[in-house]
């Protein structure tokens, strides 16, 4: 797809898993490198946002996080600030299963909307979403204020939801939307892959 950014947002603690959830093996390669083989077809620019050195390995840029400990808005506003694209899929490290399709459809249907974001079940999705570059400037006035919940600052753009439910319905498969916390959801993820073999 042309001009679009997908930003993977790393930065995060991995606390409920224990260990670094994003570099967990998946058959071959890492969480993180089958989230990347999922989105590269669609991108333009692909990076990830963290603080450490473990994402070296992968031959991409790495951008840090200029308010560090504020959470995943902290990754937004440095993927909306390095971005060169003025749209930018953000998403989250433990995602593996969502397919490009996904992205895509928000990507093409965002008219003139600030964000575009998936909801499943009522419920926003912040980190399956599009954001604007153009409203860096409300995201970062957020954070300087600890205001660090992605959606607070949701009232002062123009926001597009988009259900989960009216995707295509070639995308509606509720395992697309996997997040792999915690050791439990990992075993799941597994088992979905043997159960292909
Ligand atoms: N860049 C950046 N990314 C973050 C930060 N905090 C969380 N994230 C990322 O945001 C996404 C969603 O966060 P969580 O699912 O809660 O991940 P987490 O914080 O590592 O995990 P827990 O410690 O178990 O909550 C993941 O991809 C995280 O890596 C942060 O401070 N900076
Ligand atoms: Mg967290």
């Amino acid at each position: 797809m042309q001009n679009l950014t997908v930003a993977i947002l790393a930065g995060g603690k991995s606390s409920r898993m224990g260990r670094n959830k994003a570099l967990l093996p998946l058959e071959s390669k890492t969480i993180i490198e089958h989230l990347i083989t999922n989105f590269q077809p669609i991108a333009s620019e692909l990076f990830i946002v963290a603080n450490t050195s473990e994402y070296d390995f992968l031959g991409l840029p790495v951008y840090n996080d200029r308010y560090p400990a504020q959470g995943p808005l902290a990754g937004i506003e440095t993927a909306l600030r390095v971005a060169t694209n003025e749209k930018v899929f953000i998403t989250a490290c433990d995602l593996p299963l969502l397919p490009a399709g996904i992205p895509g459809h928000l990507a093409v249907n965002t008219g003139d909307f600030d964000v575009t974001v998936l909801a499943f079940k009522g419920k926003i999705e912040p980190l399956i979403g599009i954001y604007r570059k153009s409203i860096y400037p409300v995201v970062d006035q957020h954070l300087a204020l600890k205001k660090n919940k992605i959606i607070e600052f949701y009232p002062q753009v123009k926001v597009k939801v988009i259900n989960f439910e009216d995707l295509p319905a070639n995308l509606q498969k509720e395992e697309y939307l996997l997040n792999v916390n915690t050791p439990a959801d990992y075993e799941k993820l597994l088992k979905i892959f043997i159960s292909k073999e």
